[in-house]
């Protein structure tokens, strides 16, 4: 178990699934490697990780070498705070101007390319860094994209006319939740180590727990972090869900038959679980 590197997510979003971790309650004897998410779809993907979170629609695009784990997601109901698009136009006008999106980013990215698509508008889409929302590329833009702390701390009400929260437009859309990552294991790893990953989630499972139960000390910290007042910790982490039950899975799976319609991805993607107990 020592050896097995384990991903985490470099915003508050995850803190209540790390918080048992964190808090030094739920022991783990491993490390942990912290990166946006895109980094980590990529690093799991060459075999850099073991476990990790990443975007779901990566898991979609490479569901033949990953292993989902069961109870654990990233996921929203409605309105989720820290995936936003601001622009500068209503959206029917954004047909050729050019949105510039997180590099951080895998599965909103999908997500705005899907919406688009649907509508028959057709922006520019461009990564790019985004470190602040002063960036030149921010001003240059009639749109952008944002993810996780950036996305709750920029302000971006200010800036632009027009903010739209991406879990909201899903729900609009499907009438389902949106599961924005997914924790997953490398399936060669799962193959040659069950009886590890098994004791991992279960550590998971254990380390979440204990966030939701103490989440108070999780938005104490989060405020402490994002310099975001407590309360908007409170209301982002009554947001977020951690959990993969039925709502979650059929949303996921949705979202991945809308953009296998779209051709947007190869073929149709249903989860498939690591078992901890075969
Ligand atoms: C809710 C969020 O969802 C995230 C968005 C992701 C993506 O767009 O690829 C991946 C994982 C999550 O970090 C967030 O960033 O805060």
């Amino acid at each position: 178990m020592e050896s097995t590197r384990v991903g985490r997510i470099r915003y508050i979003n995850v803190a209540p699934v790390y918080h048992g971790f964190d808090s030094g309650q739920v022991a783990a004897p491993f490390s942990f490697i912290s990166r946006a998410p895109a980094t980590l779809n990529s690093m799991i993907l060459n075999s850099a990780l073991d476990i990790s979170p990443v975007s779901s629609i990566a898991y979609a695009r490479h569901h033949n070498h990953l292993m989902v784990l069961p109870d654990l997601s990233i996921s929203c109901f409605g309105d989720v705070m820290s995936v936003v698009l601001a622009s500068r136009f209503p959206i029917d006008q954004l047909d050729g101007k050019t949105i510039v999106f997180s590099s951080e980013s895998e599965t909103a990215v999908g997500f705005l390319r899907l919406y688009f698509a649907q509508k028959k508008i057709a922006p520019v889409f461009v990564a790019t860094q985004i470190n602040s929302p002063e960036d030149r590329v921010c001003a240059d833009a009639a749109g952008v994209l944002t993810i996780g702390d950036l996305a709750l701390t920029g302000e971006w009400e200010r800036r632009f006319d027009h903010v739209w929260d991406i879990g909201r437009l899903w729900q609009e859309l499907a009438g389902r939740p949106f599961v924005f990552g997914l924790w997953v294991v490398r399936r060669a790893f799962a193959e040659a180590r069950p009886e590890v990953v098994a004791e991992i989630l279960k550590r998971f499972h254990a380390s979440k727990q204990k966030g939701l139960a103490q989440i108070d000390q999780v938005i104490v910290r989060a405020a402490g972090v994002t310099g975001l007042d407590v309360e908007t910790c409170r209301r982002y982490y009554r947001l977020l869900q951690y959990d993969l039950g039925p709502e979650q899975i059929a949303g996921a799976e949705t979202f991945f038959d809308m953009l296998f319609a779209q051709g947007m991805l190869a073929e149709a993607v249903r989860l498939s679980f690591f078992n901890p107990s075969p």
